[in-house]
């Protein structure tokens, strides 16, 4: 049988512990390379924020209109006033913590390879490895499924069950020749993220510019994915984002993902459509989109693109 060890590569955090310089599979191409990223970025000034109690006012209207701007322009905001206490979002970030520090034995409890050769999504460990050429990110994840409830896999789970995906990123070496977590939109029809605050690192692609995403206070972001931009028939956007690696410190982040249901089937929604504005995007059944959102995630590229009509 062929050597396949690629598929199985070894945690980024047990990496960085040993190398000087990323293994070439975690250098970008040339024309990727994040070269001097932070610095090349745009400031956070102009990300969106939208005040939650506001847009539930009985006057909130404006907040409203802000809120659709924001979707059409940036698919996404910043949330300001979100009432979620500040000391769960620190718990949450510190529980993650815990879980990645614990001796490789602990974790691997949670592992995402299965029968030593393949990896899935939920679970801990690296992100899918689809080709042997493939870039890999400087990252490590605890992936769980939280909803619907039955679907929750506990053997995955770590003895404190969280319901959230966890981006690891260990500090690396070379930070101008890897991505944390390369280009890519989410495939779902929402993400929460809340996001480490104190080490920066997540940037916003919009009219061909990266914005570095503000980290302080603590702070939450809701990005639209790639159904919804799909049901809006392109109106609101699945915004492109990455993450940047840091040579000092690590970093911590966790994504709240929002799909549909795998047979749901994803289109443009009817009101939207007419003779002048025909349907931008094909149909799909989510468990399909999914499958070449992966494919196209490991090489990436985007799936949305390939749906384009
Ligand atoms: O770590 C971050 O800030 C971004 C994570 C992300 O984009 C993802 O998990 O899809
Ligand atoms: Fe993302």
């Amino acid at each position: 049988m062929a050597e396949e060890s690629w598929r199985t590569p070894m945690l980024v955090q047990e990496l960085a512990k040993k190398v000087q310089q990323p293994p070439s599979r975690y250098v970008q191409p040339e024309q990727y390379q994040p070269i001097s990223l932070v610095d090349g970025a745009e400031p956070p000034e102009h990300i969106p924020v939208i005040n939650l109690t506001r847009l539930s006012a009985a006057d909130g209207a404006d907040e409203g209109i802000k809120l659709r701007l924001a979707l059409q322009s940036w698919g996404l905001f910043l949330v300001a006033n979100h009432e979620v206490e500040t000391s769960l979002m620190d718990d949450l970030i510190n529980m993650s913590r815990e879980f990645f520090r614990q001796p490789l034995q602990e974790k691997e409890k949670c592992s995402n390879v299965i029968g030593g050769k393949h990896l899935q999504v939920e679970g801990y460990g690296n992100d899918l490895v689809k080709f042997e050429d493939q870039t890999l990110d400087w990252c490590d994840r605890l992936h769980l499924r939280v909803e619907p409830e039955d679907e929750r896999n506990f053997s995955l789970w770590p003895k404190h069950p969280t319901p959230f995906r966890f981006n690891y990123y260990p500090p690396c070496p070379r930070p101008d020749l890897v991505f944390g977590i390369k280009p890519h939109s989410d495939a779902g029809v929402l993400t929460i993220l809340l996001i480490d605050k104190d080490v920066g690192g997540l940037q916003i692609l919009r009219d061909g510019k990266w914005h570095n995403v503000p980290t302080s206070p603590h702070r939450l972001l809701i990005n639209l994915g790639d159904y919804t931009e799909i049901m809006s028939n392109g109106i609101f956007k699945s915004p492109v984002h990455r993450a940047v690696a840091n040579a000092e410190k690590e970093r911590i982040s966790l994504a709240m993902f929002h799909g549909l249901h795998p047979e749901k089937e994803i289109e443009p929604a009817a009101i939207l459509l007419h003779e002048k504005q025909p349907a931008r995007y094909r149909k799909s059944k989510a468990k399909e989109y999914l499958a070449g959102y992966y494919e196209h995630f490991s090489r990436g590229t985007r799936f949305i693109d390939s749906v384009k009509m």
